[in-house]
């Protein structure tokens, strides 16, 4: 029987200590192989339930599935608030002209001082982390890249690379090649790490069955006439791939810069083209842009330098922090059922946890430290007031060792006095990046 500890602040900032009453640790974890948590189901409960109180003390839950509505991690929340920030200043962005978007790629390369190689890496940097951002692995593996002649393929051959190292599987459509170093370079990197490249002659005329994304970088902002074989019948697989009515069956597009075959400035002007789900806008949008009707659209490029902003007057929206991609236009409102992660952690049984919870604790605990999750000590502390209504919020941990566990609050606040009245509490600590939970339900005293 160990005990657990809160230690109250009151008005004056004089720190008391609240004495959390004992509370039975599981002492029992025995040598038998049955799993603390089971597999969870990929479907979510239809009813709001909370979790049942674990056999006593502590519990340890790996590969649990999260009560994602009622708990985001701090990352998801970051992402959330960036995302409606950056939507709000999408009224503002600048939409530049072809000619516009041609000068500054020309300036880029010449007085300040950048290479191609440079702005096709980071742009196709920007494609890749932008669709991961949108298309979870564990639900799209294999891309299909079809790559046009100019820089947009090359920015197409780039993010196929990167998107092989984030763990998806490319495949590489790139009919036209162009001899120049640069892309031959490309072509010998993806070949090194087998991504294989697929002629248009073997692409199926329904690209649905054999792939789960496919990333348009056919051309940019260069592009001008009608499309020339062979990317006229591949604009037009992607023009059939996106009138199958449901979203959910078919891979979804992402174009690169532009959807190709729309005109530069004034779009999907014959209104029977590529209408892409996603966008990915480099430098800055295009004036095409702004007839995107699609969900995701996306800003990368994220080097373009002071001088090049003040003279074409650039409006743009921030990165959030080290992104290489910044959301912009309207967030599409999200179907919460579809919401699910697939957990593929190896199962926790009970031979393989410590016999001391607290040992547990702190071993799981330096672990999330150490990889680095943001606020690894933060818990979602529930208390219950004397007519047994519950109330939640999250507070941070300051101690934790064979007597309890520390956290700081005020005589005055709603938790005190909650605890004054009721020593019935629970903390909850949640490592969504490790697919890690450990509840403690307790009894709690001042002291
Ligand atoms: N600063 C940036 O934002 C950067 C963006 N990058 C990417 O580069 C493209 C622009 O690249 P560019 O090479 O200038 O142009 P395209 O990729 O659009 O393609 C030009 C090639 O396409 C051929 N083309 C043009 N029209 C047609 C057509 N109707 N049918 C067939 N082929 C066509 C063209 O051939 P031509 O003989 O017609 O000249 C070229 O071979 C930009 O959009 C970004 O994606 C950089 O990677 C980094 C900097
Ligand atoms: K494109």
């Amino acid at each position: 029987m160990l005990t657990a500890v809160s230690k109250f602040r009151n008005k004056s900032g004089l720190a008391s200590t609240t004495r959390v009453m004992p509370f039975f640790l599981s002492t029992s974890a025995t040598a038998t192989a049955t799993p603390l948590c089971p597999p969870p189901s990929p479907y979510p409960s239809p009813h709001f339930r909370l979790p049942s109180p674990p056999r006593r003390g502590l519990a340890f839950l790996a590969a649990s599935a999260p009560q994602r509505d009622l708990f985001p991690t701090p990352r998801q929340a970051m992402a959330s608030l960036a995302t409606s920030t950056a939507a709000a200043a999408a009224a503002e962005v600048t939409h530049l002209s072809q000619r516009d978007a041609a000068d500054i790629d020309e300036q880029l390369m010449g007085p300040l001082g950048f290479s191609v190689d440079q702005l096709m890496e980071l742009a196709g940097l920007s494609v890749a982390t932008a669709v991961a951002e949108v298309y979870k692995l564990s639900e799209h593996t294999r891309v299909l890249i079809i790559c046009g002649p100019g820089n947009n393929g090359g920015d197409g051959l780039v993010a196929a690379r990167h998107l092989y190292h984030f763990g998806y599987k490319p495949f590489v459509c790139y009919p036209k090649r162009t001899a120049k170093p640069l892309y031959s370079g490309l072509v010998t990197q993806l070949e090194s790490l087998a991504i294989p490249f697929v002629p248009v002659e073997d692409l199926p005329q329904d690209l649905s069955g054999q792939y789960d994304i496919v990333i348009d970088a056919m051309f940019g902002f260069s592009f001008h006439g009608t499309p020339r074989p062979p990317f006229d019948d591949l604009i037009q697989m992607l023009v059939s791939l996106s009138v199958v009515g449901d979203s959910a069956k078919r891979p979804p597009i992402v174009s690169v810069d532009i959807p190709s075959g729309w005109h530069v400035e004034e779009g999907d002007v014959s209104g029977g083209g590529i209408k892409p789900d996603m966008l990915v806008s480099l430098t800055a949008p295009k004036l095409c842009a702004k007839k995107f009707t699609g969900p995701h659209h996306f800003l990368g490029g994220r080097f373009v330098p002071p001088p090049i902003s003040s003279k074409y007057g650039l409006e743009l929206p921030p990165y959030p922090g080290t992104s290489m991609c910044v959301r912009i236009g309207k967030v599409p409102s999200v179907d919460i059922s579809s919401l699910r992660e697939n957990y593929i952690s190896p199962e926790l049984l009970e031979n393989q946890v410590m016999p001391n919870p607290f040992d547990q604790f702190r071993t799981w605990f330096d672990e999330a430290v150490t990889a680095g999750l943001r606020e690894p000590n933060a818990m979602a502390l529930t208390t219950v007031n004397k007519a047994g209504k519950p109330s939640s919020r999250m507070v941070l941990l300051k101690g934790v060792d064979k007597q309890g566990f520390v956290w700081y609050t005020n005589y005055g606040s709603q938790k005190a006095h909650d605890l004054s009245e009721n020593s019935n509490a629970a903390l909850l600590f949640y490592w969504n990046e490790m697919n890690r939970q450990v509840i403690l339900p307790t009894a709690c005293a001042t002291g």
